[in-house]
């Protein structure tokens, strides 16, 4: 579960986010969407405190991120995140990618994290890429490893900060076909998206950014047919 409460954000003068309220439950995929700049990307990073909110409150399941009580370094072991261009690390082959993180934070030894980062690398249809180095794999390829090592620490969330923006066409749909077998596993999931087509295939539910506000809160089905505002539906013309 994640909930955030009328969540602020600015850089210096400029107001990013102007008050967003919303609950993520268990087990919901949400796509966050909107025009360039309306603070999308802010606003997911915000929910794990890589933006640190100028006001407003955060939970991840029970944590309140925004005390400064709570240990955040904890709460971020359980919200995996990937991000746009991958952030693999390049020295390392693909399984240990995998199994860095499990090793050092979790304390698992080297057999049960290579154990666990094969039947990962496997769902992901990597497994015979395992000893490989980040550059030899291609955008689509480094970013299914992606999601396999934010997967490899068993999180409880995950977030998507627009995982496909950065690759070739081609590629796009191999990365989602990924993201939409993990939604089905029933894991918590905020992705924010420029792939209408996922967003209304997959998610449970919309939120529409739109200078920094949240317009519509909806179910793709409600969202994508009958959008309640002028800026959604003057957006989707543009999109669809
Ligand atoms: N670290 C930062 N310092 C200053 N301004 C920032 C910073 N990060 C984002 N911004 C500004 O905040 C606004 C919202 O940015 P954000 O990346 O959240 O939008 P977005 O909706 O994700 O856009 P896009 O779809 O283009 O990625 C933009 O005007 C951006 O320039």
């Amino acid at each position: 579960m994640i909930k955030v409460e009328n969540l602020h954000k600015s850089y210096g003068k400029l107001e990013v986010l102007k008050g967003i309220s919303t609950t993520i439950t268990s087990g919901e995929v949400i796509a966050i969407i909107g025009p360039s700049g309306s603070g999308k990307s802010t606003f997911l990073r915000c929910l794990n405190l890589l933006e640190k909110p100028t006001d407003g409150k955060v939970w991840i399941s029970d944590s309140e991120l925004t005390n400064p009580k709570t240990d955040i370094a904890k709460v971020r072991q359980n919200v995996g995140m990937v991000f746009q261009h991958f952030h693999l690390f390049p020295h390392k082959t693909v399984l240990e990618n995998l199994t860095y993180a499990p090793m050092t934070v979790k304390g698992l030894s080297k057999n049960e994290a290579e154990e666990q980062a094969k039947t990962l690398l496997n769902k992901v249809g990597l497994l015979e890429k395992a000893n490989e180095y980040p550059n030899r794999l291609s955008g689509g390829q480094k970013q299914r490893v992606a999601i396999a090592r934010a997967l490899a620490m068993n999180p409880d969330v995950m977030l998507f900060d627009e995982p496909t923006s950065a690759l070739d066409p081609e590629m796009v749909k191999e990365v989602l076909e990924v993201m939409k077998d993990l939604a089905q596993t029933g894991m918590t999931m905020a992705i924010v998206t420029h792939e209408m087509g996922f967003a209304k295939e997959v998610a449970d539910r919309v939120l529409f950014l739109d200078g920094g506000l949240l317009v519509e809160d909806a179910p793709p089905s409600e969202f994508f047919t009958a959008p309640k505002t002028k800026r959604a539906q003057d957006f989707l013309e543009k999109m669809l």
